[in-house]
């Protein structure tokens, strides 16, 4: 990579979308080529082979879920490590070309992540208006002002960039609506740990069978990890065949998440470690009694005394 592929962040474009405007809360952002892609795999794809140092993806929406693409994208390919998670308020606005009345819009579009929070505002404001997706709520409002459509549900900051209009703003059917995004780039040491830390990885069961899924929660569990999130996708080979993606409260370097992922290792064919990087709330966990780091240390002191006769 040379220097300056290794300044450069890719991002999903085009310019004005709400990743751009997380991607922008870095504080080296300023200093990065920040590029727009015309897609999450495009962006992270730039990244493996070389012409990005890193790339910034929405990864999870509190009313929609998973965002699919950064998942899968995370889950297979040649791997990628996640460094950095912002958070994102989302509200919406619907962009309009100059002049357009809201009896005037027929057709809307947006991200699909984007539909599901504006659902109860289109059904009672625009009940029969026709919904398209679009790659991004900015290439939405980049449509509109081709004409290609009436109007665009985008972050209200992407109107002046595309000679659009605000026509309503503050659209979001929940309030306190959040977008996640992270940081990616090559495998390499994860981030410092901070003591507010999270840990995402991508695990995979073996055969179908009674308790799988149980021994793998488990292995968190009694070392008093707490899950962040898990959700299953997919794997591609099949129906009912699914791995899945885990974000867990701590770090790497904390013995009782680095034993857990020690035990997935242990029971599961394959796991993928995705990072272990500061959380954007800055919460610290809970750590249960008898999980501490230093009480892991005791016990394998214990246990080479116990080995040397020594007890
Ligand atoms: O289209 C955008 O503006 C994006 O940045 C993408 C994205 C997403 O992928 O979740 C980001 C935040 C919003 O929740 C909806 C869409």
């Amino acid at each position: 990579m040379t220097p300056s592929s290794a300044s450069r962040y890719t991002y999903l474009g085009p310019e004005g979308t709400f990743t751009e405007a997380a991607l922008r809360t870095l504080p080296e952002a300023a200093t990065r080529d920040l590029v727009p892609m015309v897609s999450v795999p495009a962006a992270f794809d730039a990244v493996r082979n070389g012409e990005a140092g890193g790339s910034f993806a929405a990864i999870e929406n509190s009313v929609e879920g998973g965002v699919s693409a950064t998942l899968d994208e995370l889950a297979t390919g040649a791997p990628l490590m996640i460094y950095r998670e912002v958070l994102l308020p989302i509200s919406f606005a619907l962009l309009v070309r100059p002049g357009t009345a809201l009896g005037d819009v027929k057709t809307v579009t947006g991200h699909p992540v984007a539909q599901p929070q504006v659902r109860n505002w289109l059904a009672a404001h625009l009940p029969h208006a026709h919904w398209e997706s679009a790659a991004s709520n900015a290439d939405g409002a980049r449509l509109v002002q081709e004409g290609r459509y009436d109007g665009a549900f985008a972050g209200e900051f992407a109107a002046a960039r595309y000679h659009l209009e605000p026509l309503v703003s503050e659209i979001h059917d929940t309030v306190n609506a959040q977008t996640r995004f992270v940081l990616v780039g090559q495998p390499g040491r994860p981030a410092a740990p901070t003591g507010a830390d999270k840990t995402s990885a991508v695990v995979w069961l073996g055969d179908d069978r009674p308790g799988a899924l149980l021994e793998l929660l488990q292995e968190f569990s009694v070392r008093g990890v707490n899950l962040m999130r898990i959700e299953s996708r997919p794997t591609g080979g099949g129906l009912g065949r699914y791995c899945f993606s885990i974000d867990a409260e701590g770090h790497i370097t904390d013995r009782r998440v680095g034993d857990a992922l020690m035990g997935l290792k242990r029971i599961c064919p394959k796991v993928r470690f995705l990072g272990s990087y500061p959380r954007a709330d800055e919460v610290r966990p809970q750590v249960r009694p008898g999980t501490t780091d230093a009480e892991f240390t005791e016990a394998s002191e214990w246990l080479g005394r116990a080995l040397d006769g020594r007890i």
